[in-house]
């Protein structure tokens, strides 16, 4: 199912540039990401992608432009940032290791309860009913995940695939409406990959805007409305997966690398009609192509 309401900008990067010194990681780059959407963003390594997100975020002050969510300019400044609505997870997975599966995502509530240090402290009655209200929703969150069975196990202790998803869990605790995810399927097998597609989609369907980077580009082009390739900081094209797939400019960028899943049956049909030839002609070659 997905959702049928009208689209309007959740995110609005405009001109944003990042520089460290002499090195221009982002230039300029304008980015939208409009309400139902889950847009991709590629590109080769050191092309840029993580520190653009850290700009979105407010982890870096963007040296220029500016970033907007729902019409509103963003302080730069990480809490501001989640609490305005925006989670994100890290391309390194970064979980309280020594903390249960549920109180990871009750560290991610943090932003969505108006309780302070003090009455935290002294657990008073209104502490007590926050906190009660935190751990239903938390467990509402490992129930759409799939770990509710697993709440009072430690991080530590679950698969490798598992800690990807509850870090997912742990950014949705804060109410977003924007998620962006850094590579959610690195390191992943390929059943634990199509589970993280399907778990994007399932996000999305329940009206929360998704930007996402990733190298798995078969994941990548089953899963995006749009895709956006940033080569050296700048964004390089913008579009459909069709189009950017098709995009010369791109597989240049990739260093001519085929697209996992990229069309190609042309050529793979040619391979294989030699390979067919050269085995009923010889029986002795060796090497065969792949
Ligand atoms: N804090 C920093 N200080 C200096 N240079 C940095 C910093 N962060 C990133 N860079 C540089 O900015 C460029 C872009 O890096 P970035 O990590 O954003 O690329 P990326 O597209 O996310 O790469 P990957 O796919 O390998 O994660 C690189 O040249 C990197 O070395």
């Amino acid at each position: 199912m997905t959702t049928t309401t009208a689209t309007s900008p959740v995110l609005e990067a405009t001109g944003v540039t990042m520089r460290f010194g002499g090195l221009t990681a982002v230039r300029n780059v304008d980015l939208t990401v409009n309400s139902g959407e889950i847009v991709g963003l590629i590109g080769p390594n050191g092309a840029g992608k993580t520190t653009f997100f850290n700009c979105l975020t407010g982890l870096y002050v963007p040296t220029e432009g500016k970033v907007a969510y729902k019409g509103t300019v963003l302080p730069p400044k990480p809490h501001l940032v989640t609490s305005a609505g925006i989670a994100r997870t890290f391309q390194n997975i970064r979980l309280f290791a020594n903390m249960t599966v549920l109180e990871n995502v009750l560290v991610g509530r943090h932003t969505r309860t108006k309780e302070g240090l003090w009455s935290a402290l002294l657990r008073g009655p209104g502490f007590r009913k926050a906190e009660a209200a935190s751990r239903e929703r938390a467990m509402e969150l490992l129930e759409f995940i799939g770990l509710a069975h697993k709440a009072d196990h430690l991080a530590r202790n679950l698969p490798y695939g598992e800690q990807r998803k509850l870090e997912i869990a742990r950014a949705l605790a804060s109410d977003p409406g924007l998620l962006l995810l850094d590579e959610p399927t690195a390191g992943m097998n390929p059943q634990e990959t199509r589970a993280t597609e399907e778990l994007v989609f399932a996000i999305r369907d329940k009206g929360i805007a998704v930007l996402v980077i990733e190298h798995d580009m078969r994941f990548i082009f089953n899963l995006c409305d749009r895709v956006a390739c940033l080569v050296q900081g700048e964004k390089l094209v913008e579009g459909t997966s069709e189009v950017v797939q098709g995009d010369e400019r791109v597989i240049a960028a990739y260093l001519g690398t085929p697209f996992e899943g990229a069309p190609g049956d042309e050529e793979i049909a040619e391979v294989e009609a030699a390979e067919a030839t050269g085995a009923q002609s010889t029986t002795s070659t060796e090497g065969s192509a792949q």
